[in-house]
């Protein structure tokens, strides 16, 4: 079992308020053996994959990040959140640390939790989901990537740009189903071999410029559809979706991007089908953040993630 480092979790305490005045790190518990059900955060620290890549190093310090940024929130949930601590690369072994990352997730369902991964690159996605398919053997997996990317390179050994076909391989060798919906590809940062391969492999996408709030309610009505088909949901949130502006903290940040509201509408639109099993929140590098900003924002989505459908108050 990893031995998660609860000395992140802290901040302010509003003992003023009264007992429902809490935060995060009040609330937050180191996994153990016997709790009851709950989401499980599980960190992948990791910065191999965006290294082979040819990309900007310091994903590996984006779970440590986004969990000092969870601890000061308001804690509005139900049910609880446990921190199982870091599966951790430090020596290049990419690859045998995807297994942990897998062993880890397989762990937290076998314990009836729903395991939350924070990146690490985008190679964290292949170790999500084969701990994933570990477990839901059976089910028939709808993968929905909200990302600038379709990480279906082809080069080997595989990288943070590989993950996605890596599981197509899988499920071909499987004799699986491959369904990959990817929301917020940017044109001009995914090659025409890449698209061509998204075509190959019957996915289906959105581009950033389609994800504007003025068309957002087709593109929620065909994750609905998606959905629809599938019996377990993985959405994995690459931050580079988000605009490069309010989301520098990425390796590639976006020139245009997806906005905060059309990310959250999707996040809300995945929950509500009542089929996400798990989800990945990857590609923090805290080192290209301005102001912790990117930061704050990564946490906000993660909180987001686990407290959608809270209404606002009309007048009476
Ligand atoms: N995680 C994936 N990253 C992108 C990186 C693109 C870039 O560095 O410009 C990819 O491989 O396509
Ligand atoms: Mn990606
Ligand atoms: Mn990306």
């Amino acid at each position: 079992m990893l031995e998660p480092d609860m000395s992140v979790w802290t901040g302010r305490v509003d003992t003023a308020d009264g007992p429902t005045a809490l935060r995060w790190h009040q609330m937050v518990k180191p996994l153990a053996p016997d709790a009851p059900p709950g989401v499980v955060l599980i960190g992948f620290a990791c910065d191999e994959g965006v290294r082979r890549n040819g990309g900007r190093v310091g994903a590996k310090d984006g779970p440590r990040a986004i969990r000092k940024a969870l601890a000061n929130l308001a804690w509005h949930r139900q049910l609880p959140v446990y921190d199982a601590g870091d599966v951790r690369c430090d020596d290049g072994d990419m690859e045998g640390a995807q297994v942990r990352l897998a062993e880890a997730v397989r762990n937290a369902f076998v314990a009836g939790h729903r395991p939350l991964v924070l990146g690490g690159g985008h190679e964290t996605a292949w170790g999500t989901y084969q701990g994933l398919m570990s477990f839901w053997s059976g089910a028939n997996v709808g993968i929905i990537n909200v990302d600038a990317h379709f990480d279906l390179r082809d080069d080997e050994p595989g990288n943070s740009g590989t993950p996605f076909r890596q599981m197509a391989d899988w499920c071909q060798i499987c004799d699986r189903w491959f369904g990959y919906m990817a929301l917020g590809i940017s044109v001009p940062s995914n090659t025409r071999a890449l698209f061509d391969r998204a075509c190959a492999l019957e996915a289906c996408w959105y581009l950033d410029q389609s994800l504007v709030p003025w068309n957002l309610d087709r593109v929620l009505a065909d994750v609905k559809a998606f959905a629809d088909h599938v019996d377990c949901l993985y959405l994995s949130i690459d931050l580079d979706v988000l605009p490069g502006t309010v989301m520098p903290a990425v390796s590639a940040p976006a020139a245009r991007g997806v906005a905060v509201e059309s990310v959250e509408a999707i996040i809300d639109a995945v929950v509500d089908t009542g089929k996400l099993f798990i989800a990945d929140v990857v590609e923090l590098n805290p080192l290209y953040d301005i102001n912790g900003q990117g930061t704050r924002l990564a946490a906000r989505l993660v909180w987001h993630l686990l407290n959608t459908g809270k209404p606002d108050r009309k007048q009476p």
